[in-house]
């Protein structure tokens, strides 16, 4: 046996080893008697025990520790005990008379509350254990208790389950009032000792020495086969070699229990002694067999009811020079009874190869065999397509299988992470393929399979919700992939990357889809963030006139950045929401006051520092290219010719927004890279020039405008270029996010800066900065310029632009000056009537006027009446007029409300005099309520 470990094979070191060991008693056996104690309170009520067969003494230490303090313990063993504490010991054998007379003498006239008795005799190494003598020793065991037992006395000792059990319990029964047959969880399963408590000693005066004469108690031992009895008195060789010719008769015996033998092998560890004693004429509890009966008979009952298996013939011997017979096979012979079942079946196949050698078994080719055995009918068309079907449909339902238990893998990792909010669609398929363990994260072949695999994300965030647990349970197929494809040319990688990119566009539109039916203001939201980033820059909101005919985009603008108590609190919620925009503003306008203040400085000393800072602030005007289509300011040319004529990075480049309405000259540039030539005369030939002279001419403008100064400066390019080369038309650009679409939206749009001017603090920094010429048109174009800006978005994916124009957010900064214009604006715009009141003054004063007139035709008649004299006319004439300035007076009008005294009255309600109206409480809440709804449709609609 590989862990061949004596103490361990043999389960020695077992708990009750380790505990006696911590404990401190001698022997494992100590337990026995602790468990024996605490089933049946054996040692508190004993003031005096003899322990009979006690060394090492554990069983000695177990009593001194719960008897009663002072009590008398005596132990007695044939070999000497060591000397133990409040114990008295010595060595004697049990069965002879100096025993018991020494037991007289250190028991003086007391008598023992308790006899315990735990003897196994040991006849030599052989191992041999007679179960004759054992019970010899519990009978002689016995009769030193009836000697030495008070009335009422207990007395324990161990027995041996045989033949002769029952008589011994027959003679216990005898003597004492209980006795009790039991194995304490001390004892090892794989010893057959019981133990028999017999309690309440009935102390007969006169004991019959037949009873304890085991000639007489186990009366058939003369039955007993010879050759077993003198076995015992002939240990040695020719004492084993009658046992191993007794032993074919004993293994027959045997065989009629093989049932239990088989047990005993294929499940040693379940195996339960079937306590029936000893076979009949087997008082051994050792038994040998020789190899050549576990090789020629059952093997299974040798194994199972032998000790040993012996090589002792020549044939036997010369197995031992087997191959298959290894050391282990030889320690496992050894001792059969502390074998596991792994063992067991070496054993078997040790016995099988040498089955096979000897030529006892043959060989079969199990092939050969069904060939021979199985008759295969050819199946006919029908049935080998039933058969196909079936084959099919069973790879289906496995691949299904498959499919279904990695969709659930994710859908739990998806379930997961939209708890944690990780919701975004990039991020779960991103982690998922790396949970996924898939290490070619963007080897399209793979992900293109994992994406087949496991059905698109949507299905499974869907799933993640509809799953029945019904349909979670899959089986442990193993997710093998059966369809591997391996991409082998570029092409066709081309081809799974596009379809992979449609298969997410597709997913991102479905996830829209499904924020904007959840959310009703997604798509507003999202609206209003493209357009956020781009009016900022474009220093103009989109939006209808309100009631009071401003814009409604600027009134937007300016409650956001400016709000004044009162105002809608969904939609600071919803700016809020929104990233907190206004908070950005309010930030950028704190950053616009330490770069004015260095602007101011620069001003002043123009120190290398402020240069840097001057700079640094310049390189934050960026427009953010990388958004959707940006609103232009001017366009004057027809883009879509002049495109023709730019390479496509070329096109990118000029598509950024602060190109519009500089086409032609970028275009010059472009092409020819020499617009200093078309300068003429200029001296300087500076763009930068150029512009600061055209800012110049603007600089009387209410407001300032770039794009119109930039304008007039390339429309004057125009003219001067248009003769100088051919624009070839070219195919409009597909792409909206490039392409100019509506021309007129521009026009309307620099309509509306001419007419309201520029409306936010980015644009009218610009301006300001423009027209105190801190910079010019040309730099900013240059600042305009960075690695997004001109990044091609060609065939980027719609939920990466978007993503970009969510996270990404142009940086433009703003001044204090702006601000400031800016507030006293909307403070202007603040102190402005309304636009009703405003008409109803104008109408008061044409009525006023009318009124007037009137009062100086009714003058005139007067003057030109002649019956009266000249200060009778005077005085009407000025009473007319002072009339007519007074005006008529405004008449109240009384609401009473029809309740009480005044309800279901008709006519003038009591006490009322001139203009009445008769309302009631319902009246009034229902006007209210039609109020509120107008109010709120109205909100709608804008
Ligand atoms: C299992 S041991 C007893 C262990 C003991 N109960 C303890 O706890 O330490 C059995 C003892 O019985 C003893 N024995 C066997 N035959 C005997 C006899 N005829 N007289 C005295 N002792 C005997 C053996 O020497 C052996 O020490």
């Amino acid at each position: 046996m590989g862990k061949h470990d004596k103490k361990s094979g043999k389960g020695r070191l077992d708990k009750f080893y380790r505990l006696a060991k911590e404990q401190g008693y001698r022997a494992r056996s100590a337990f026995k008697l602790v468990h024996l104690n605490r089933k049946y309170d054996l040692l508190s009520k004993s003031k005096c025990t003899i322990d009979l067969c006690a060394a090492p003494g554990g069983w000695l230490q177990v009593a001194e520790k719960y008897m009663p303090k002072g009590s008398l313990i005596i132990g007695v063993d044939l070999v000497p005990i060591k000397p133990l504490p409040h114990v008295i010991t010595f060595a004697a054998d049990i069965t002879t008379p100096a025993c018991r007379n020494e037991l007289r003498q250190h028991m003086h006239d007391w008598k023992a509350d308790l006899v315990l008795h735990d003897g196994a005799p040991n006849v030599g190494a052989a191992w041999i254990q007679d179960a004759f003598t054992q019970n010899e020793l519990v009978l002689q065991s016995l009769k030193l208790a009836t000697e030495f037992l008070i009335k009422g006395g207990n007395f324990v000792t161990k027995v041996f389950r045989s033949k002769d059990y029952n008589s011994l319990m027959w003679v216990f029964g005898q003597l004492f009032r209980s006795v009790e047959a039991t194995k304490p969880p001390s004892s090892r399963n794989v010893s057959a000792e019981i133990f028999v408590v017999c309690r309440d000693f009935i102390a007969p005066k006169y004991i019959d020495p037949k009873f304890l004469d085991p000639k007489h108690v186990f009366k058939d031992l003369a039955a007993l086969p010879e050759s077993i009895t003198e076995e015992t008195g002939k240990p040695g060789i020719a004492a084993t070699q009658e046992s191993l010719v007794s032993s074919a008769n004993l293994i027959a015996r045997l065989a009629a229990s093989n049932n239990h033998a088989h047990a005993n092998v294929y499940n040693p560890e379940k195996k339960r002694r079937a306590r029936d004693g000893y076979e009949d004429g087997d008082y051994t509890l050792f038994h040998k067999s020789p190899v050549s009966a576990f090789i020629k008979g059952d093997g299974v009952a040798i194994l199972g009811t032998m000790n040993e298996i012996v090589f002792e013939t020549e044939e036997e011997k010369e197995w031992l020079k087997s191959r298959h017979t290894t050391p282990d096979v030889l320690a496992n012979f050894k001792d059969l009874k502390v074998l596991g079942k792994r063992e067991f079946k070496e054993l078997m196949k040790w016995r099988l190869a040498i089955r096979l050698e000897i030529g006892l078994d043959v060989k079969v080719d199990p092939n050969a065999e069904a060939t021979e055995e199985v008759e295969v009918e050819p199946l006919d068309e029908e049935e080998q397509i039933t058969e196909e079907l079936k084959k099919l449909h069973e790879e289906k339902m496995a691949k299904q299988k498959r499919e279904k238990k990695r969709k659930n893998e994710i859908k739990t990792r998806t379930i997961q992470k939209l708890q944690l909010g990780m919701s975004a669609p990039t991020d779960l398929e991103m982690e998922d393929r790396a949970l996924a363990g898939e290490d070619e994260m963007f080897d399209l072949g793979e992900g293109e399979r994992e994406l087949r695999g496991r059905g698109n994300l949507h299905d499974t965030i869907l799933d993640a919700d509809g799953l029945s647990d019904e349909e979670e349970e899959t089986s442990a197929a193993p997710a093998e992939e059966s369809d591997d494809e391996v991409y082998s040319s570029d092409e066709e990688r081309e081809l799974r990357a596009q379809e992979l990119e449609g298969e997410l566009d597709g997913m991102y539109d479905d996830y829209k889809e499904r924020m904007a039916e959840r959310d009703a203001k997604w798509k507003v939201k999202q609206q209003r963030l493209k357009d956020g980033n781009y009016a900022s820059w474009h220093g103009i909101n989109d939006g209808e006139e309100s009631d009071d005919g401003v814009d409604k985009g600027y009134r937007d603008q300016m409650v956001r950045r400016f709000p004044r108590r009162g105002d809608d609190e969904e939609d600071e919620a919803e700016e809020s929401e929104d990233g907190g925009w206004d908070l950005v503003a309010a930030q950028k306008a704190k950053i616009g006051e330490e770069a004015d203040s260095d602007d101011s400085d620069e001003e002043g000393e123009a120190g290398p520092s402020t240069k840097a800072a001057k700079k640094k602030a310049a390189i934050k005007i960026r427009p953010d290219a990388r958004a959707p289509q940006p609103k232009k300011l001017v366009t004057t040319l027809a883009e879509s010719e002049q495109r023709a004529a730019m390479s496509r990075n070329a096109q990118v480049w000029f598509d950024q927004s602060v190109f519009k309405g500089v086409g032609d000259m970028a275009a010059l540039a472009a092409l020819d890279g020499d617009d200093e030539s078309e300068e003429g005369d200029d001296e300087s030939g500076d763009d930068e020039e150029d512009v600061e002279m055209d800012d110049e001419d603007e600089d009387d403008a209410s407001d300032v405008d770039m794009d119109s100064s930039l304008e007039s400066t390339l429309d004057d390019k125009e003219g001067e270029d248009d003769d100088d080369f051919e624009i070839v038309p070219q195919e409009k650009d597909e792409d909206p996010e490039w392409d100019v679409e509506d021309e007129n939206q521009d026009e309307v749009l620099q309509q509306k800066i001419k007419t309201k001017g520029l409306l936010t603090a980015e644009a009218v920094s610009i301006a300001h900065r423009l027209a105190n010429r801190q910079t010019t048109a040309d730099k900013l174009i240059d600042e305009g310029f960075n690695r997004l800006s001109t990044h091609n978005k060609d065939g980027l994916p719609s939920w990466f632009l978007d993503d970009e124009s969510k996270y990404y957010r142009p940086n433009i900064p703003i001044t204090k000056e702006a601000v400031d214009a800016l507030k006293e604006r909307q403070r202007a715009l603040d102190a402005r009537p309304i636009k009703k009141v405003a008409e109803a003054k104008w109408r008061k004063k044409i009525k006023a006027h009318q009124r007037l007139e009137r009062a100086k035709k009714r003058a005139d008649g007067v003057m030109e009446t002649e019956d009266l004299n000249d200060g009778e006319k005077a005085r009407q004439v000025s009473k007319l007029l002072n009339r007519a300035a007074a005006g008529e007076k405004y008449k109240e009008r009384k609401v009473v409300v029809a309740r009480a005294s005044n309800k279901g009255i008709q006519g003038r309600p009591k006490g009322v005099k001139g203009k009445y109206k008769m309302v009631d409480a319902r009246m009034r809440k229902e006007v209210r309520a039609l109020k509120r709804v107008k109010k709120a449709e109205k909100k709608k609609r804008s």
